[in-house]
């Protein structure tokens, strides 16, 4: 790992049929504070329907895709084009792609205004991403728990508190193996913003 970044120990989340990293205090707290209020405030934000059972429903939360402009992006049945990068973003991606050793193509980012807003169980195995994306997760605002389940034994499961500024790593196999999601949670008033930096293979 980069030397710099000798005090971002990670802790291990999944460690079996693939490969999941948290590391809680990747964004100190003021930039943190920082770039909820610039990303509230400069994404362009949209409610997105989805086709459920047949059925179209408006998306629980807030979405918008940044990135390359010029290639287009399949996601849960939606063809989004991106952004072009801005700079809060292009901060963020230059911290992580130094940490992780790779590039990123795009965001994905969520918008939970609280905690009605949501994300259903999902495997981010889309194949333009390829056989074992790696993808860098970062949340601001308020603590949500994440959760994983194993695919094939919906049984065995997994969770972590994602906090405000951190970093979790899915790595490896963990698309193939593993679900997650971000349950609703009643008791939450407050908004966080989830990005998740993908790599699309052109
Ligand atoms: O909000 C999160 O932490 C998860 C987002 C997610 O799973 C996704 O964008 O694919
Ligand atoms: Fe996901």
């Amino acid at each position: 790992m980069n030397s710099l970044f000798a005090d971002k120990q990670p802790i291990t989340i999944i460690n079996t049929f693939g490969e999941v990293d948290y590391i809680p205090d990747f964004f100190n707290n003021s930039d943190s504070d920082a770039f909820l209020k610039a990303l509230i405030e400069d994404i362009e934000w949209v409610q997105e329907p989805i086709w459920m059972f047949g059925k179209k429903i408006m998306q629980p939360r807030l979405t918008a895709l940044y990135g390359d402009p010029y290639i287009p992006y399949r996601y849960s049945g939606i063809e989004m084009t991106a952004h072009n990068w801005i700079k809060p973003l292009l901060r963020i991606k230059d911290e992580i792609e130094a940490f992780c050793g790779s590039e990123f193509s795009h965001v994905l980012l969520n918008y939970y205004r609280n905690g009605q807003d949501s994300m259903g169980w999902h495997r981010d195995n889309e194949k333009s991403l390829g056989e074992n994306p790696l993808i860098a997760s970062v949340s601001f605002g308020i603590d949500r728990e994440f959760q994983f389940r194993k695919y094939e034994d919906k049984q065995s499961k997994k969770a972590v508190n994602l906090t405000h500024g951190s970093l979790l790593l899915m790595k490896g196999k963990t698309q193939q193996f593993w679900e997650h999601q971000l349950p609703k949670s009643k008791k939450i008033k407050n908004p966080r913003i989830n990005l998740t930096f993908r790599k699309i293979l052109g």
